[in-house]
């Protein structure tokens, strides 16, 4: 890290010891941030620390979320904001300005450390392009994405848009507010140019919000959608998709009785399953993602070397949604009917090819879906009658009384299935040709180059999962 990153993590252990009490002393605390090139800066350990240390303990005061963000802000309790938008409601009062050190006298320290650009995250690109401000490079880039990642994106895109219109009325609404920025140059004069500028700077605190939040209780309901928080230090460990050498103690006995209280330390453990050593890089699993999530999200990639994904030591998936849906369309007025069926019975979407376990294989979803497509042949209509004589067998299978519908319609669904791979196949290597064409995506700085990388991962990912799976079908492998 350079001499300002330095500084600026310094400053944050000391705020953290003298501001919330952390023990940041050399018996209690055991991590340091380090850059990692393509990733920022990274937690590595700065001892050897035997299975299960305590790697670090953060004073549940210091941590961001709708609990600790809320007390700031008691004009706005009436309308109810999520924590996603109180929190990134908060960076946006006190984003830094430049190289500068946020003035947040609150949470100023830690906001200082938080990164300054989104520039390379794919929802920078989108948001762009809504006010015609993106350029080539981003405009080709978002072109080249494989179709399911594209939809995630749209996904993330529509939440961000949602976002940012409550925030702006309230912007609009509470002077106080805007008042309360520690910023010299927040304006709401609403000019297109300001307010655009406004968006980008919300975008920014949305984006820390969303790639650094982590699962943290502070509502009695698990699920509740405001159960996560900002936590220093910790925000600043990458994914690792193998393991995790941090363990975050993330729910308490507390929560069983009566009390009802966050624990006042978010805690960290390191493996139990083994040491891990000094200067090694400490990882933390965000979670069992694919790499369209991971894109969409986070802004980068699991790499995986050349023949991993045949050989089943990379678990690559490929989403195959756009593909069947378009197999459903083509049914008409049937595919509508069909849709309506799987939708009411929760197999609608979320359609996914494995390579890993092997055999390579198509996930149950998929198998239920293509079975009732296929049970209507060629037809692309049929009386209220056959039709659920049909939908009846379907259901006999899909609820595990009878093992198929017919032969032919296992042999019909296998061999859609070969052909939809096949197409993946096609497309995946237009694209990977495409990309090797560095006048189509070769951007100047490091992160175009690193994300147009990243692009091609996403396809030879598609590549690699699609041909396994259609050699175990060639195979005669049963699923
Ligand atoms: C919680 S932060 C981790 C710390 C971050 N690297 C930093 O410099 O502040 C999550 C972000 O780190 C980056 N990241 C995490 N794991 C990564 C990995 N395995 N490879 C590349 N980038 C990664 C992504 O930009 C992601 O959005």
């Amino acid at each position: 890290m350079d001499d300002l990153e330095k500084h600026r993590w310094e400053r944050l252990l000391r705020w953290l010891s003298e501001e919330h009490g952390m023990d940041v002393g050399e018996s209690a605390f055991h991590v340091e941030a380090r850059e990692v090139p393509g990733a920022g800066r990274g937690l590595f350990a700065t001892r050897d620390c035997p299975r299960s240390t305590t790697l670090f303990k953060v004073p549940s005061t210091a941590l961001m979320n709708k609990k600790t963000v809320a007390k700031l802000y008691a004009q706005l309790r009436g309308r109810r904001l999520s924590g996603v938008l109180l929190v990134s409601l908060h960076l946006l009062l006190h984003k830094p300005l430049g190289d500068e050190d946020s003035q947040d006298p609150v949470f100023g320290p830690y906001i200082s450390t938080l990164p300054r650009d989104f520039s390379s995250h794919p929802l920078s690109w989108l948001v762009k392009r809504d006010t015609q401000e993106e350029d080539a490079w981003e405009r080709v880039a978002l072109s080249l994405l494989p179709p399911s990642t594209l939809r995630k994106l749209s996904v993330l895109h529509d939440r961000f848009r949602a976002d940012w219109q409550i925030l702006r009325r309230v912007l609009e609404e509470d002077a106080s507010v805007v008042a309360s920025s520690s910023r010299s140059d927040i304006s709401l004069v609403s000019s297109p140019e300001n307010i655009n500028e406004l968006m980008m700077d919300f975008l920014w605190a949305w984006l820390n919000v969303n790639t650094r939040c982590i699962f943290w209780r502070i509502q009695p309901t698990l699920s509740d959608q405001d159960n996560f928080t900002l936590c220093p230090v910790l925000d600043f460990a990458n994914h690792n998709s193998g393991h995790s050498h941090i363990f975050p103690v993330v729910d308490s006995d507390i929560w069983g009785g009566v009390a009802k209280k966050p624990p006042k330390y978010f805690v960290f453990f390191g493996p139990s399953q083994g040491a891990v050593s000094e200067g090694q890089q400490l990882y933390l699993q965000y979670g069992t993602h694919s790499n369209a999530f991971l894109f969409s999200e986070y802004g980068f990639v699991n790499d995986f070397p050349e023949g991993a994904v045949a050989s089943g030591a990379y678990a690559g998936e490929v989403d195959v949604h756009e593909l069947v849906e378009e197999l459903f369309a083509q049914k008409a007025l049937l595919g509508s009917r069909l849709k309506e069926v799987l939708t009411d019975e929760g197999y609608w979407g979320d359609w996914t090819v494995h390579a890993a376990p092997a055999p390579a294989h198509p996930s149950y979803r998929l198998m239920v879906a293509l079975r009732l497509l296929e049970a209507f042949e060629n037809a692309n209509e049929t009386g209220q009658a056959s039709f659920d004589a049909i939908v009846g067998q379907w259901r006999q299978v899909t609820y595990g009384q009878a093992d198929n519908i017919s032969m032919q319609n296992e042999e019909r669904w296998r061999t859609t299935l070969h052909r939809m791979c096949s197409q993946v196949v096609e497309r995946a290597r237009t694209h990977l040709a495409l990309l090797s064409n560095a006048s189509c995506t070769g951007g100047t700085s490091g992160w175009h180059r690193w994300m147009h990388l990243n692009i091609s991962v996403l396809w030879q990912e598609e590549l690699e999962v699609a041909e396994s799976v259609m050699a175990s079908l060639e195979a005669g492998a049963e699923f």
